[in-house]
């Protein structure tokens, strides 16, 4: 979800250094949570998963051990439902905890919070939203669904639409389970109850990591990122490279395709809005800056979205950085040309010969997108309709 810091911080934020995405972890009991969970502990390619969750039992040692986390950065809470046995304060406790700890001198990259099978997700979300944690932001809430129990699961528990309008991810998880045209099926269902939530199917959840947060083979995270690591999402689609290997095994990533778009020429606000708000389905992930030129030229926008999930941190160019757009956009069944083509019309004076004047009102579609401390408000709207993101 996180997301994925990249999703580094707003000018708050760096006087703490960049945030950390916080990802909500649910789906009904047995979807396949864990399972999903252990295999970013083994696919993480180096970067630090903390996490949290009711049943340290199951989650394999070993596997954050090649993570590189053991010690401070899981807490168990041991006693069945999160949501019922911890409250803000203390979920703040075991966040700050986390947020504090370090390996090798490095925070966290990204939170995982598993929530337990009978959870309401809505419950966590709202709790991250209202952490007053200044170290973390709201990665997402992804849902696994298990794709051979998903009519049954339905049935008896129709709030399970619920969960699907408010995700940010849907991984219909255990479709080896199934035959084709049933998955197929499943997903249709799927896609109808989850609005604008992106859906991917996965077998034992495993799901490519990078959709969820920035891993960190090679280099730093977008947060303080060159275009370099972003554009590394754009191998995301080379699958068949004999020479990677890790977290970027080619069948994790032979399903999606990316786009890279950097531009020189500031980003015209509205328009891009209008973009980002009628971005295509398959379209789940997306990542970098923004310039918006003169609309503030004080601030470049770190944007973030995963599925439906988007926000905006804006933080203070940095001295001397050149004032580029860059994005990069993650999808599966995308078009990227037309993608492509609809990012050059966003940019300022693509629509018109006239010289290019500031749209006073224009930068007020993006602030709706900034984080504040309304938005733990928000979750209310998420489920009852689409709300601002
Ligand atoms: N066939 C198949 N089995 C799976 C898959 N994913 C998980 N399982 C199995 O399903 C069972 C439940 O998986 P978990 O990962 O423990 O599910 P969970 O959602 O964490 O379960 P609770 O914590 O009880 O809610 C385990 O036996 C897994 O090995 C899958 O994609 N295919």
């Amino acid at each position: 979800m996180s997301g994925d810091t990249a999703l580094s911080g707003d000018a708050t934020s760096s006087k703490v250094g960049p945030q950390i995405p916080v990802v909500v972890l649910a789906g009904f009991l047995g979807s396949g949570k864990t399972t999903l969970l252990n295999h970013l502990l083994h696919h993480s390619g180096g970067s630090r998963i903390g996490a949290i969750v009711n049943d340290f039992g199951a989650i394999e040692i070993d596997a954050m051990a090649v993570a590189g986390q053991l010690g401070d950065s899981t807490v168990s809470l041991g006693n069945g439902c999160l949501c019922c046995a911890v409250d803000a304060s203390e979920l703040d406790v075991y966040l700050d905890k986390l947020t504090r700890a370090t390996q090798d001198g490095h925070a966290m990259d990204v939170i995982v919070i598993e929530a337990s099978g009978i959870a309401e997700p809505q419950e966590l979300v709202r709790m991250v939203l209202a952490s007053e944690n200044p170290r973390i932001v709201y990665g997402g809430l992804i849902e696994v669904v298990d794709a051979a129990e998903f009519d049954a699961t339905r049935e008896k528990h129709p709030e399970v639409d619920r969960h699907l309008g408010i995700a940010d991810l849907v991984v219909v998880n255990k479709s080896d389970r199934v035959p084709d045209a049933e998955r197929e099926r499943v997903l249709g269902a799927v896609r109808a109850a989850a609005e604008r939530a992106a859906v991917v199917h996965a077998s034992y959840g495993r799901i490519d990591p990078e959709l969820l947060f920035d891993c960190r083979p090679t280099r730093e995270r977008i947060g303080q990122l060159s275009f370099d690591d972003l554009y590394r999402g754009d191998d995301l689609d080379r699958g068949d490279d004999p020479h990677r290997g890790g977290a970027h095994d080619g069948h994790l990533h032979a399903a999606y395709e990316s786009l890279a778009f950097v531009s020189e020429v500031p980003m015209e606000p509205r328009a891009l809005m209008d973009f980002f708000d009628s971005r295509p389905e398959g379209l789940y992930r997306i990542k970098g800056y923004v310039d918006f030129g003169a609309a503030d030229a004080l601030n470049r926008y770190a944007v973030h979205a995963v599925g439906r999930f988007l926000r905006f941190y804006p933080e203070p160019w940095p001295t001397g950085e050149e004032r580029l757009t860059q994005l990069v956009l993650i999808g599966a069944g995308i078009d990227t040309e037309a993608l492509r083509k609809g990012l050059d019309a966003c940019r300022s004076g693509a629509t018109s010969d006239a010289p290019h004047t500031v749209d006073q009102h224009g930068m007020w579609g993006v602030l709706r997108y900034v984080q504040d401390k309304g938005d733990a408000d928000e979750v209310e709207d998420f489920a009852g309709g689409p709300g601002p993101a």
